[in-house]
């Protein structure tokens, strides 16, 4: 308890210390906007002032949902298996984004219905799939534990192998189901609040999928006592150990940064293990989902991107990831005010015409940068 009190109290000093170092930067203050509650919020989670996030690992985890046996899909329950294939072999949009942006990349297959043919799949196959949340439980308490341990040791893994921030990504059709059922009974909505398209149903099959999902919590609510019943009834393998790394990501003080509604969903799940899930969480986007919105809404969270996106994968994460990366190398190495003697805001104001940078001062530090406005016959 006394760890868990000084830990928050180092993360809120560093978060203070970030905070009056963005204000000493050569910039007007707060132009940074969003960028710089994120670098507080960074500092806070990681205890660092400065922080610098340069090993990302995608963790992106695979699995297969009984509820398609409903019609709640436009895709078949067989592209889970391909699609996984597709990523590990490079194919795939995660694959491109996580490859152009150096972010190593772990598939985990923790509920693939097929056997999943490539070397480059982590096999932690808890079980071939759910069973349909609509009709009983997705899964047994067995597997739904098995699959957040899987994602526990997944997460291990990748921070002893030095990954410093946790992306999170999922591949499962019939996965917006779940998502869905969890979301609208954690956030005590009803399904039309929460249920999108997804993969991109006609709305003839929307109807049927909100009705679904509201047919799946009218079944479980009477038992769902804890939050292990949640995740057992309602829940899906991936988004079991999506939870699970969220869990480590709390207790070794690192970010994740979070995908779409499946990832955020899991998120949410886990903050009601553990409350403390809710400090380490980065949110990279809003989703077309329309329970995206209102996950993020509970979590506090505020998206870096608004592009529309309804992919899933890890998608989202990946290209918020080098707005994250380019944040911190910002606080870490812009000139401040007094290194770079230039007249800070509520002093007696520079005279009309005066340069604010005075001659031969260098703004960029030595061998910072090779553009032609860092060149010394510039400054
Ligand atoms: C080719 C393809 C690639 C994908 N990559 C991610 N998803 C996304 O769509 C699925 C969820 O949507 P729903 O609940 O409507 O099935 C998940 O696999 C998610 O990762 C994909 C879906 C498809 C078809
Ligand atoms: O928001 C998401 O995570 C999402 C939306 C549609 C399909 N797959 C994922």
């Amino acid at each position: 308890m006394n760890g868990s009190i000084r830990d928050r109290r180092a993360g809120e000093v560093a978060a203070l210390r970030a905070r009056d170092r963005l204000d000493d930067l050569t910039k007007p203050a707060g132009s940074l906007g969003q960028l710089e509650t994120l670098l507080e919020r960074i500092a806070r989670i990681t205890e660092r002032p400065v922080p610098q996030l340069e090993r990302p690992h995608l963790l992106l985890f695979a699995a297969d949902h009984g509820v398609t046996e409903e019609g709640v899909s436009a895709y078949p329950a067989e592209v889970t298996g391909q699609m996984v294939v597709n990523i590990c072999r490079g194919g795939a949009v995660s694959s491109v984004l996580a490859r152009a942006e150096g972010v190593h990349l772990t598939v985990v297959d923790v509920g693939v219905r097929v056997p999943v043919e490539h070397p480059g799949v982590v096999a932690r196959k808890v079980a071939p799939g759910t069973r349909n949340l609509a009709a009983g439980p997705a899964m047994t308490r067995a597997e739904a534990e098995a699959a957040v341990t899987a994602g526990r040791e997944t997460a291990e893994a990748a921070l002893a192998a030095g990954a410093d921030v946790l992306l999170l990504g999922e591949m499962g059709i019939g996965n917006t189901t779940a998502a869905s059922a969890l979301a609208a009974y954690l956030l005590e909505r009803p399904a039309a609040d929460v249920v999108g398209r997804g993969t991109g149903v006609d709305p003839a099959r929307l109807a049927h999928k909100r009705a679904v999902v509201d047919r799946a919590l009218a079944l479980h609510r009477p038992h769902l006592r804890d939050p292990w019943d949640i995740m057992t009834r309602l829940g899906g393998l991936e988004l079991a150990a999506m939870a699970g790394v969220c869990l480590v990501a709390a207790s070794r003080r690192v970010p994740v940064l979070l995908d779409g509604f499946i990832t955020t969903a899991a998120a949410l799940w886990a903050v009601t293990v553990d409350p403390a899930a809710a400090e380490v969480l980065l949110a990279s986007h809003v989703s077309a989902e329309p329970g995206h919105r209102l996950l993020l809404e509970r979590l506090h969270l505020d998206p870096l991107l608004r592009l529309g996106l309804r992919l899933g994968e890890g998608s989202g994460a990946l290209l918020a990831w080098p707005l994250v990366r380019l944040a911190c190398r910002v606080l870490a190495e812009t000139a401040t005010f007094s290194d770079a003697r230039v007249t800070r805001a509520g002093g007696l104001g520079v005279p009309p015409g005066a340069p604010t940078v005075p001659t031969g001062v260098r703004v960029a530090r030595a061998g910072a940068d090779s553009s032609d406005c860092f060149r010394e016959e510039n400054l």
